[in-house]
């Protein structure tokens, strides 16, 4: 429905076929994707201004050195920061800058972590003396909490800051190698100052681990200042990916810090060296954890989707097998094993756009919230963001090298845009906490609210589904034809009925054990199983809940109905073995499903291209020439690999000294170099 001239591409379209085949209006999915008008606009306009600067190409990123790709995003950062400064970008487009350019850098840590914490756990006065300097960069902070020996157990932290009153001051030291600051993003190279987590030590006594503010470098020539051991961490995995990141270490010599560089909402030492407590909850000291949590999932739709067009579109390009009387041959995307694979994963990527935008919204309920001092839903934002950080990133990770194998051969070359795309994409599943770690917080907060259930407390949000526990551990699903899966409320009960049955039969296990810590580690594999199925729940009741809603658009409702279906379809036919376990299916109702399943990718099959259009992807953004919005794929991939620095000279260099010798046989004479 949409023409290719709109891309101002008018010479090819490989795809033209498959675009014409679309059954919906690609633009109002755009503008609903996007997350509505304005943002749509402000998307374009942005995507537009970044992939015409040559600045932020990223042609070359996989193939320089470690220190050109550190020192480009530099470069970029900078130039990043001059044109927000020119033309006064607001916060949204910067953002979407920031998204657009794609590659992490000092500033990620700056903005999200090092202000956000700021904001949280200072005091106004703080605030203004601080935040003013962060806000013009006339300062870089990082988040240095993780250390050399934990970083999962914050409170198992070793830095210490111990209050001297006779000068008024903290003491920061690394008492220990495991103390060592280590991970921290833009602390390598880049930053001046640090959010530093440390053991508050005061009186002779240790009230655990809490925020202060180390300036680390000199301001006026970036010198490390004295007694502080600063340094990047080294080369991580992929090319490219992560790279343009300066993870650090840091070592404190008993480095002095004047007291007000302690952050005070939440507590404070007096000048006497008393400590006091606010009467707020001292979790809103992982603030900063749970803002950035929320913005992964937000997120892990734009990473998802990027794969899933890459492998959309070059699986409508490819064709292997038939093609005998004049025939063309089959394109691999009609291959079922391929839809099987690839289908969910795009319902998936829709699935994560809906559910991050609920995220944003229920993070600025809970800010709205806790500025009027009502903390009473903290526990349940904690177990979201937690859950859906762990369960989105884990899918996403392991969709994107899914992705990856669905494109063959080519998808293992940088080419296509994928090795790059997992390498910057998995640390996601550890940074902002382990998964597993964080899946087990989840299953914490189950337990804990079955417990308050049983005493008579209506749970809330996205765990009143518990208040229907007795209801949902005796119902029998009623499907009886492949077609019944298709009612929302009967998808809906499968789902709540499987995660309640699980969460039951952990805190039953917990419940009846002697020691109920001993029983949690022994039980935290099913735990993890019923708090991701818990996490599920959530996804899938907010895409059937958006699912329902009109929207403008000719076949955009219809559209979003049929991956709904297939996304919860295929996390039930996938988890099957917890549905018939906790007794809720039969092995029947699980082969309608699986009916079911096959008959939606029918549905999706001929408006496959036009919904990863519809995520609206420029071409730069992708970086890969199996996924291009022309599909000319061979032509790319051709040219590409002549840009190798490979095939730069004809003759390689190192051929005379250690190939020549092998095809002349002269390996062990007087003049051969081996
Ligand atoms: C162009 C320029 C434009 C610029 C724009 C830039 C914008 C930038 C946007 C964002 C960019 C995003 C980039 C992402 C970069 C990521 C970099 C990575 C950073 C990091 O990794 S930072 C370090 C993260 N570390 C962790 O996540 C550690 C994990 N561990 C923990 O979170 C906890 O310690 C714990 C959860 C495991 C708890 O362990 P423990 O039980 O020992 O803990 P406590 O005793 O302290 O607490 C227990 C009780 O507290 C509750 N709890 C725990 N966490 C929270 C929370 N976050 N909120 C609320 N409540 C919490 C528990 O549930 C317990 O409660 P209970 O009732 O007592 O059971
Ligand atoms: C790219 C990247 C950027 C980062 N940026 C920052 C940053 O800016 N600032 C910062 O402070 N930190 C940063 N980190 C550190 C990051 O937050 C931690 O690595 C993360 O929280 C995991 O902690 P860990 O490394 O201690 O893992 P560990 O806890 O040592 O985990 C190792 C394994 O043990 C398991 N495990 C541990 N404890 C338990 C348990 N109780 N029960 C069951 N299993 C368990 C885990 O599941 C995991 O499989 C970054 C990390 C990466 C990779």
């Amino acid at each position: 429905m949409e023409g290719i001239e709109e891309r101002g591409v008018k010479e090819v379209d490989y795809l033209a076929e498959e675009r014409a085949g679309a059954q919906f209006h690609v633009h109002s999915m755009k503008i609903f994707l996007a997350g509505g008008q304005h943002e749509y606009e402000v998307s374009t306009r942005i995507a537009n201004l970044v992939a015409n600067d040559p600045v932020f190409a990223k042609e070359d990123r996989a193939r320089i050195s470690r220190k050109e790709l550190y020192k480009n995003s530099l470069k970029k950062a900078g130039h990043a920061w001059k044109i927000i400064l020119e033309k006064g970008l607001t916060e949204e487009e910067s953002m979407r800058m920031r998204a657009f350019i794609d590659e992490p850098n000092y500033t990620d840590l700056h903005w999200g972590m090092f202000i956000t914490a700021l904001k949280g756990q200072a005091t106004e006065e703080q605030q203004h003396k601080w935040l003013r300097q962060a806000y013009k960069l006339a300062i870089i902070g990082c988040y240095a909490q993780t250390e050399l020996g934990h970083g999962s157990n914050v409170q198992g932290l070793e830095t210490t800051a111990t209050f001297d009153p006779s000068t008024d001051e903290f003491v920061l030291n690394s008492p220990t190698l495991t103390s060592t600051k280590w991970w921290p993003g833009g602390l390598g190279k880049a930053s001046t100052h640090a959010l530093v987590y440390a053991r508050l030590i005061t009186d002779s006594q240790d009230y655990g681990v809490h925020a202060f503010i180390a300036q680390i470098r000199s301001l006026d020539d970036h010198i490390p200042l004295p007694n502080v051991t600063v340094g990047d961490i080294g080369v991580k995995f992929g090319n490219g990916g992560y790279n343009s990141m300066d993870n650090g270490l840091l070592r404190f010599d008993h480095v002095r810090i004047p007291r007000e560089n302690m952050l005070m909402k939440l507590a404070r030492v007096t000048e006497q060296g008393k400590y006091e407590r606010s009467n707020k909850p001292r979790q809103l000291g992982y603030g900063a954890m749970v803002y950035i949590r929320q913005g992964i999932v937000a997120e892990a739709s734009v990473y998802l989707s990027r794969a899933v067009t890459i492998a959309v579109r070059y699986s409508a390009v490819r064709r292997q097998f038939g093609g005998k009387d004049d025939k063309a041959e089959v394109q691999v995307i009609d291959y079922r094993t391929q839809q099987h694979r690839l289908f969910p994963l795009l319902a998936t990527a829709y699935a994560y756009r809906i559910v991050g935008f609920w995220m944003k919204w229920l993070y600025a309920d809970v800010t709205e919230r806790l500025n009027n001092n009502d903390f009473s839903n903290l526990p349940e934002v904690h177990a979201c963001t937690a859950g859906l950080k762990s369960i989105t990133t884990s899918v996403t990770a392991d969709g994107i090298e899914q992705c990856r194998k669905l494109c063959g051969g080519h998808g293992y070359l940088c080419a296509s845009g994928l090795p790059e795309l997992y390498a910057a994409y998995v640390p996601a599943c550890t940074y902002e906490g382990d998964n597993t770690i964080l899946l087990l917080q989840v299953a914490r907060f189950l337990l804990k609210t079955l417990t308050q259930v049983a005493s008579g407390t209506k749970p809330v949000g996205t765990a009143a589904y518990l208040g229907n526990v007795q209801h949902l551990t005796s119902v029998n699903c009623e499907v009886s034809q492949g077609k019944d899966w298709l009612n929302p409320s009967v998808l809906l009960e499968a789902f709540e009925a499987r995660s309640a049955r699980m969460a039951v039969a952990c805190a039953m296990h917990v419940a009846e054990a002697p020691d109920s810590e001993l029983a949690f580690e022994e039980l935290s594999p099913e735990l993890v199983e019923a708090a991701r199925a818990h996490c599920q729940l959530i996804v899938v009741s907010k895409f059937i809940e958006q699912a329902q809603k009109d929207l403008p658009g000719e076949g955009v409702k219809q559209q979003l109905e049929v991956l709904c279906n297939l996304y919860a379809l295929s996390l039930l036919t996938t988890h099957s073995s917890d549905f018939l376990a906790t007794g809720y299916l039969t092995g029947t109702q699980v082969s309608h499903a699986k009916d079911q399943q096959k008959a939606l990718f029918s549905c999706v099959r001929p408006n496959a291209v036009a919904l990863v259009d519809a995520f609206d992807h420029t071409d730069h953004y992708l970086g890969s020439a199996l996924g291009r919005y022309d599909g000319d794929v061979y032509t790319h991939l051709y040219k590409g690999a002549w840009k190798d620095p490979l095939n730069e000279s004809v003759v390689t260099e190192g051929y005379h000294e250690y190939l020549r010798p092998v095809l002349t046989q002269q390996l062990w004479g007087p003049t051969s170099k081996l």
